[in-house]
């Protein structure tokens, strides 16, 4: 299919729940649902759209194979149980897009693969060279080998870095409701709807409860820290139905359907977007008013004369999160000094750090080109992750 002139390719990244992926009552793949987007997804890619889909299903899938009737709790079982899913699922992916003479890749992360640098920087060229190979690249959580305090946890938070990442134009993550609403609809049939977010703080009195179908992971809380993610990366994002992925077109051609998140301006270059949500801050840094100005308005690096506490046991070169005095999360960093070395010289001019420490690392305790805004004053705040 040649594209029109006026054609603008996006990069898409569709999220697709467990909840939507099997029948409710058997725990049996629907297969109806999964067809439809497949049709969805390669008719997207033919139209010269770059398309991920991040599918979650390994472990329910897992447990219909082995004749488990309730998702495993331990954290051992689930990821043997993973393990046997993962490879059904791709073999029923591959049947369908085949199909469609559709080539398709299996993606495996982990969350040590976006904390470091290179493997970031990896991840990214193969999506790359996967788009132009005209491949749609299948994303799960490499579940059999993640580390407990290591885990993205859910695939919700693991679609959205990935739509950061690729700096996707649009993030979509399917479940077995129409949409947000301000409590589950499940269990409240009074539930008002909501259509549109500008802010995910809109949200702090939506009551997001865990899932309701047992098989999901995390319910609407981390759908909510997900669009949270891909918004501050400059990701329009929508919660929609999963049963009807055929919404994904209509809402990309400005039907409305589900609850869509306006995106913010991108954190800018891929460093800053990695520094903002591939790392894992390891601490906090608590900052005065006047350093909050100077970082905020005046784009200015943070300096130790500004640091009023630190919490956490860091290292340098560590991603630390830099707090108001509200507590609220302002901006996230790579810092230049430990928390022992903070704690010493927080309050201190620059010049005084060699005294004080007996040496001298950097006049900066977070470089600007280390620091990533994640509130300006003007803006509204959040609370963080
Ligand atoms: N405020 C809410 N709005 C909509 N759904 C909600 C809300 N709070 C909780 N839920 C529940 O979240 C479920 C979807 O989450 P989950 O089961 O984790 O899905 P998935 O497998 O798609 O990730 C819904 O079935 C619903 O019961
Ligand atoms: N990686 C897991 C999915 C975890 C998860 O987030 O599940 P879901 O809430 O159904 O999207 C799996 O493949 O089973």
């Amino acid at each position: 299919m040649s594209p029109q002139p006026d054609f603008k390719p996006q990069t898409i990244v569709v999220k697709i729940g467990t909840s939507s992926l099997t029948q409710p009552q058997t725990g049996q793949l629907a297969l109806s649902t999964i067809a439809t987007l497949v049709e969805t997804l390669t008719h997207l890619q033919a139209s010269g759209h770059h398309v991920i889909l991040v599918s979650s299903g390994a472990v329910g899938v897992g447990c219909v194979r082995l004749g488990l009737s309730e998702r495993p709790r331990s954290i051992a079982i689930k990821q043997a149980v993973a393990a046997v899913g993962q490879g059904r699922l791709m073999r029923v992916y591959d049947d369908l897009f085949t199909a469609l003479q559709q080539p398709i890749a299996q993606v495996l992360l982990t969350r040590q693969d976006l904390v470091e640098r290179s493997r970031y920087v990896n991840a990214y060229n193969t999506f790359g060279e996967l788009f132009k190979l005209g491949v749609i690249p299948i994303v799960n959580e490499n579940d059999t080998v993640a580390v407990e305090e290591l885990k993205f946890g859910d695939n919700d938070t693991l679609s959205a870095l990935v739509a950061s990442l690729v700096e996707a134009d649009w993030l979509f993550l399917l479940t077995d409701v129409d949409r947000l609403y301000w409590v589950d609809p499940n269990s409240n049939p009074d539930a008002q709807p909501i259509y549109r977010v500008q802010h995910p703080d809109e949200l702090l009195e939506v009551q997001a409860g865990t899932s309701h179908s047992g098989w999901g992971t995390g319910g609407m809380e981390t759908k909510i820290t997900a669009a949270r993610i891909a918004t501050e990366s400059g990701v329009h994002t929508a919660i929609s139905a999963g049963r009807q992925p055929e919404n994904i077109a209509k809402i990309l051609q400005g039907e409305s359907f589900g609850t869509l998140f306006d995106p913010k301006p991108s954190t800018g270059n891929a460093r800053k977007r990695w520094i903002a949500h591939g790392l894992i801050a390891s601490g906090t840094i608590y900052i005065d008013a006047g350093a909050e100005k100077a970082i905020s308005i005046g784009g200015k690096s943070l300096l130790a004369a500004g640091i009023i506490n630190v919490e956490g046991d860091f290292q340098n070169a560590d991603a630390v999160r830099v707090h108001n005095t509200q507590n609220r999360l302002i901006a996230r960093g790579i810092t230049n000094y430990s928390s022992a070395e903070l704690h010493k010289i927080q309050g201190c001019r620059s010049e005084n750090i060699s005294d004080i420490l007996g040496y001298f690392v950097a006049e900066t305790a977070i470089h600007r080109d280390n620091l990533v805004l994640m509130r300006s004053l003007k803006g509204k705040g959040h609370s963080d992750r």
